[in-house]
């Protein structure tokens, strides 16, 4: 294997669509990835993560971010080549990026980060990003259905509406709206949105964006990605960093009285524990088995995170 490449030789019986890079590889890229930040922007980047580790953010996420500009780049002079060829004087699109994974396990937080580090190469300087949390039917809809306690789940989403967003800004459209969440207040937030205006890149995150189409759909968003990440990481792992969030946010976004949540403020350090661990069996673990875990294999990238929310194994589809 030449010292030079970051990429695992597979083997001639290696069937997997992924080569493998692993962490020292990965972050061997790193010095030839000059980082566009400069020391203060990348402290001020911690506020994105609460443990966010800076050298986690140059070795991992940094190549991470030069890798999709070059994609982004990639499918720009494509569709230059193309529109020369097809004499076709429509501008570009959005490239969109999907990022997905269980609850707890750290999609926002990178997806936060790409957004921040996309911006500073000077090929994708516009970097949007949404979560598809807007797309989750209301809950008084979800409480007409009786699936409430499914949030999250496939049915969960108004997934036309959330193909329909992302087909509109695949077609060009000067300005797409999408609908907001709150966490306070656990509902869609009335009258509020999101434009989205013909970025560089759009990043859109969310638990079930690598799902194939629903039953009696012939698309779903998977299909319209020019690029899509899978965070992963083991299933207990995830069970203990969900814990940790919900005791961090009962001590504080709990405490609003305006917070959905607020009841379990009061609880004390065990009983907290012990509702954490029941939404997480009751909820999140079986969608994550049942659901998202299945759409893995669909993604161009795999991160395998590690305890401590090291990444220790890139995966990257075969080109
Ligand atoms: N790379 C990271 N380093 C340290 N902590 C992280 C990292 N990514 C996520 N976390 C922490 O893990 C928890 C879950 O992350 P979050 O981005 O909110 O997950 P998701 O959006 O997938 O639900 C949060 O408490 C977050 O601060
Ligand atoms: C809002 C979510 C469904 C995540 O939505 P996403 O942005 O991934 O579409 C999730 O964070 C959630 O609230 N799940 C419900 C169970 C729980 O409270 O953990």
């Amino acid at each position: 294997m030449s010292e030079a490449s970051a990429v695992r030789e597979s083997s001639p019986r290696d069937q997997s669509p992924f080569v493998e890079i692993d962490r020292a590889r990965w972050s061997a890229l790193a010095p030839a990835t000059p980082h566009p930040l400069d020391e203060r922007e990348l402290v001020q980047l911690r506020g994105l993560g609460d443990q966010l580790d800076l050298r986690e953010v140059e070795e991992v996420y940094q190549p991470l971010s030069k890798l999709l500009s070059l994609y982004a780049v990639g499918a720009r002079q494509l569709h230059t080549a193309t529109r020369a060829f097809l004499g076709d004087g429509r501008p570009h699109t959005p490239f969109v990026i999907g990022v997905a994974g269980s609850v707890a396990v750290g999609k926002s937080t990178i997806a936060r980060l790409l957004r921040e580090l996309l911006s500073r190469w000077e090929d994708t300087p516009r970097v949007e990003r949404v979560t598809t949390d807007g797309f989750l039917l209301p809950t008084a809809e979800l409480s007409r259905r009786g699936i409430l306690h499914r949030k999250g789940f496939p049915e969960s989403y108004d997934r036309r509406a959330l193909l329909r967003f992302v087909s509109r800004i695949k077609a060009g459209a000067e300005e797409v709206r999408a609908p907001v969440y709150s966490h306070l207040t656990y509902d869609r937030v009335p009258n509020a949105e999101i434009i989205v205006r013909r970025p560089d890149i759009l990043i859109v995150e969310g638990l079930n964006v690598l799902q194939p189409p629903g039953p009696g759909a012939s698309l779903a968003v998977s299909d319209l990605f020019d690029f899509t990440i899978y965070v992963d990481a083991r299933t207990s792992d995830i069970a203990q960093w969900y814990e940790d969030r919900f005791l961090a946010l009962q001590r504080g976004a709990f405490t609003d009285p305006r917070s959905y949540f607020h009841r379990y403020a009061a609880l004390d350090h065990d009983e907290a524990v012990r509702k954490a661990r029941e939404i997480w069996r009751e909820i999140n673990e079986p969608n994550l088995v049942q659901n998202i875990l299945p759409t893995r294999a669909r993604a161009s990238l795999v991160l395998r995170k590690e305890r401590d929310h090291a990444v220790s194994t890139v995966l990257l589809r075969k080109i």
